[in-house]
């Protein structure tokens, strides 16, 4: 990298940061990452994680990370911000509570066992991943959620054994493009898992900046892999290549 102080390092949390369990409540950071996140943090102009986790969630799943200089939190695609300390946020939606109030309903009549509903506030997420048959379960759901969510003003956003019912209006490629604006940045580089994280690796794209973008590779999602400069061996992949990162950067 010959320009690091101008470099924006964006990370999703979830299967890049934090390795896939089957319970969303069991998930943990990588026990490297808040100490390179650390280390790099210091050497590049902004270490930015965006999710669709919550930024307070994140935080609790990832003990370590609110100590990392600078480190900037973009939760819930981008609606809600954490930075030194302090979160903001707009109102959440209307359409989200009364949506979570349909589904023990929807998911009884479906028949669906195993399927687990994930209150995130802004968002509620339907996850499959301990039902008998995931994608199965997944398919199921598919025209039922869309329905659902169109009847509360809410869009849905698949990911793994996931769907998510959130607001529109945001996405992390918009919220990685301005997020790079405002800080002014000289190149960028994206690492993610699922397909929320393909409008962050098109924002690098279209931003014109020297940029990278890197799968933390799965046997779950095979489009980002297809669509990525750079394919790693999941989470504990993504801490090697941060690692090297820090090696070779010299601010
Ligand atoms: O944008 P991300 O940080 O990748 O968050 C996306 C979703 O991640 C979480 O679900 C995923 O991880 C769980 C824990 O490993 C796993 O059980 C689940 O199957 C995955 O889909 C999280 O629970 C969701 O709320 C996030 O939207």
């Amino acid at each position: 990298m010959n320009d690091p102080a101008g470099a924006v390092i964006g990370l999703d949390f979830d299967g890049t940061l934090s390795p896939i369990v089957p319970d969303p409540a069991a998930a943990r950071i990588h026990p490297a990452a808040p100490e390179i996140l650390a280390r790099l943090s210091e050497r590049v102009l902004c270490v930015v994680i965006l999710t669709g986790r919550p930024p307070e969630t994140v935080l609790s799943l990832g003990p370590g990370l609110a100590e990392v200089p600078g480190l900037v939190i973009l939760g819930h695609y981008g609606f809600e911000r954490w930075e030194s300390g302090q979160l903001s946020a707009p109102p959440p939606p209307a359409g989200v509570p009364r949506a979570e109030a349909e589904l023990p309903l929807l998911l009884r009549d479906l028949g669906l066992s195993g399927v687990v509903v994930e209150d995130k506030g802004r968002a509620v997420a339907v996850h499959t991943r301990r039902s008998p048959d995931p994608a199965k379960a997944l398919e199921t759901l598919r025209a039922p959620l869309r329905a659902l969510a169109e009847r509360n003003g809410l869009v849905v956003e698949p990911g793994r054994y996931v769907l998510e019912l959130r607001p529109p209006g945001m996405d992390k490629g918009h919220a990685l493009s301005l997020f790079l604006a405002e800080r002014a940045a000289r190149s960028a580089m994206f690492v993610g898992d699922d397909l929320g994280d393909l409008a962050a690796f098109e924002a690098v794209r279209v931003s014109g900046l020297p940029g990278v973008t890197v799968c933390s590779g799965s046997s779950e999602v095979s489009a980002l892999a297809e669509r990525a400069d750079l394919v790693v061996d999941g989470p504990d992949g993504v801490i090697t290549l941060l690692k090297e990162l820090v090696s070779a950067v010299r601010r």
